[in-house]
């Protein structure tokens, strides 16, 4: 495997839980299986007070909670601590950007002077703007030789609308060069989500039947039985919608539904990427009121201990309108996919954590045998992106014996069955690519920009209108029902919706 050239990383926001719990286990497994830099060398930078060493500690714990860090030894990931260092940075006062840049250029040359640095933005999105302007003031922001670079890794959410997410295009435009800026959507990380492209593109067999003809609908959904846990004052801004459907669930259907590239080099799969978006068709706010379901979960008292409802949640505000479950049925106006409803649902405090990509493909136009089955799904390829990693096809086969009569069976394939080795996790696999400099699995500015086009609608119409149908759900239960989405003429009324209020009394 290629190997990155020598570099620096810089981590802002280093105290806080992405860094601690995905990033570090992340740069430790690179570490580990060799896949860091020969001369490598990691700047943690944030407002707290720590030295290199407290510092090592708290990530030391980071990696050992972390799901493979149990099985390390003190010794290895002593050897990895020694690459991370320490600053103290407070990103809204440009005198502090100076010790940076003096912490930078020492390190740089404990490296042998490679001249390459990775930002990694793993603030509040507030700093997202503060920090590439401060970096730029400072002259960090480009490199001082040929052979040097300078990128910034984004994390989401990448904006909170069209406009804002333009406006810091921009802004970081003018700082680092387009193919510079990484905007990270860790889905695309994921061994199974590659997948998808493998599958569909190294295989004869499915992509005759990818398409209109024979595909009835795509399931998408990605569930989590936790809540917001500390992350309150971001949900509230954020909400379903914008945390999963706007970058997740849409780079999950991108995938699906692409054209195949000429070459699989970054930017021919990025072109495709975008096509697909720009093809989605956009809601009318009737149209939105038919194809997206909201809610939000409420407390219930589960063995005997109560689990809080998202209005009772740490820093949100009793009365939030926020929605913690999105069911949407969109679809794309092109030759492949149009008619082809894409049915989306994700939410909060579910009974199960699962993602998938379910396709359904058209049953056959008569029954001939008893038992068959016969309406929707009776072919289905589900494609499991967690837990459990699989691919399964369902579809009918002759029960043994006299007669004909059918049942449906599935045809299994594990993941895991394909080595003993281990699924890297998202980060590792985004992380060693920025520092190889392949931004494949990165998003580009126009996909973004064309994903919010389709999202902004949707959020002024729920601006416009916070409480009217916004449903309820009791936490760890199913949601509110997705396929209700597909029903013909799913004209909700809005009557149907109940927010019961009572819920929230004393
Ligand atoms: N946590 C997760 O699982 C995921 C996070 N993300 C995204 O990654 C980014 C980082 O997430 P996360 O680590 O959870 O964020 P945190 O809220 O933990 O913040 C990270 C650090 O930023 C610093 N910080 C916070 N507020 C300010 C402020 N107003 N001014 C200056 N510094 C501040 C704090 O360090 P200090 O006080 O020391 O300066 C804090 O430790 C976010 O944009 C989030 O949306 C994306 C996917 C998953
Ligand atoms: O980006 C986010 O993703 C997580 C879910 O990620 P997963 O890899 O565990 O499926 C979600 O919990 C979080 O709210 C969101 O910001």
């Amino acid at each position: 495997m290629k190997k990155a050239d020598n570099q620096l990383l810089v981590i802002f926001g280093a105290s806080g839980d992405l860094t601690r719990r995905k990033l570090m286990p992340s740069l430790f497994e690179l570490y580990v299986r060799g896949l860091l830099p020969k001369r490598f060398a990691i700047l943690g930078a944030s407002r707290s007070e720590y030295t290199d060493d407290t510092f090592r500690q708290q990530q030391r714990e980071g990696i050992r909670r972390s799901a493979k860090g149990a099985s390390y030894d003190d010794g290895q990931i002593d050897e990895f601590l020694r690459m991370i260092h320490y600053v103290s940075f407070e990103p809204t006062e440009y005198a502090t950007y100076g010790n940076l840049k003096n912490r930078i250029g020492e390190l740089l040359e404990t490296l042998g002077s490679p001249d390459r640095v990775v930002y990694y933005l793993a603030t509040p999105p507030v700093l997202y703007e503060t920090i590439p302007a401060g970096l730029k003031e400072a002259g960090l922001n480009v490199a001082a030789t040929k052979k040097g670079w300078r990128r910034i890794v984004v994390e989401k959410p990448f904006g909170t609308d069209l406009e804002s997410a333009r406006r810091l295009s921009e802004l970081l435009r003018g700082v680092f060069e387009e193919n510079g800026i990484y905007r990270i959507d860790h889905y695309l990380g994921k061994e199974t989500v590659q997948n998808i492209l493998v599958l569909r593109f190294s295989n004869g067999i499915f992509e005759p039947l990818w398409n209109r003809n024979y595909i009835d609908y795509v399931e998408i959904s990605a569930t989590e039985t936790l809540g917001v846990e500390n992350r309150g004052p971001y949900y509230e801004s954020a909400g379903a919608l914008r945390d999963m459907i706007q970058n997740h669930l849409l780079q999950l259907m991108a995938f699906v539904a692409m054209e195949p590239p000429a070459v699989f080099e970054p930017e021919p799969i990025r072109n495709e990427i975008v096509k697909v978006f720009r093809a989605i068709r956009r809601y009318t706010p009737a149209e939105i009121g038919r194809n997206v379901l909201r809610a939000q979960y409420t407390g219930c008292e589960i063995d005997g201990q109560y689990v809080p409802g998202y209005r009772e949640e740490k820093n949100v505000a009793p009365d939030s309108t926020t929605e913690t479950f999105v069911a949407m049925k969109l679809f794309i106006d092109n030759w492949r996919w149009g008619g082809v409803p894409f049915l989306f649902h994700t939410g909060k405090r579910l009974s199960k954590k699962q993602s998938e990509v379910v396709i359904h493909f058209k049953s056959t136009p008569t029954q001939l045998f008893s038992g068959q089955c016969s309406g929707r799904s009776c072919n289905k390829l589900t494609l499991r992106i967690q837990p459990d990693e699989s691919i399964s096809l369902k579809f009918g086969l002759k029960m043994p014996g006299a007669g004909l009569s059918v049942r449906q069976v599935s045809m299994d394939f594990r993941y895991d069955s394909l080595s003993s080795d281990y699924l890297p996790d998202a980060y590792e696999r985004l992380l060693l690519d920025v520092m190889l400099g392949d931004s494949t699995l990165y998003a580009r500015r126009d996909s973004l920009e064309a994903s919010w086009q389709f999202i902004d609608p949707i959020l002024r119409a729920w601006k416009q209108n916070p409480q009217r149908g916004l449903l309820t759900y009791p936490v760890l239960t199913e949601g509110p029902d997705p396929q209700q989405l597909l029903e013909d003429g799913n004209d909700r009324p809005d009557e149907n919706c109940t927010l019961d209020e009572s819920i929230f009394q004393e």
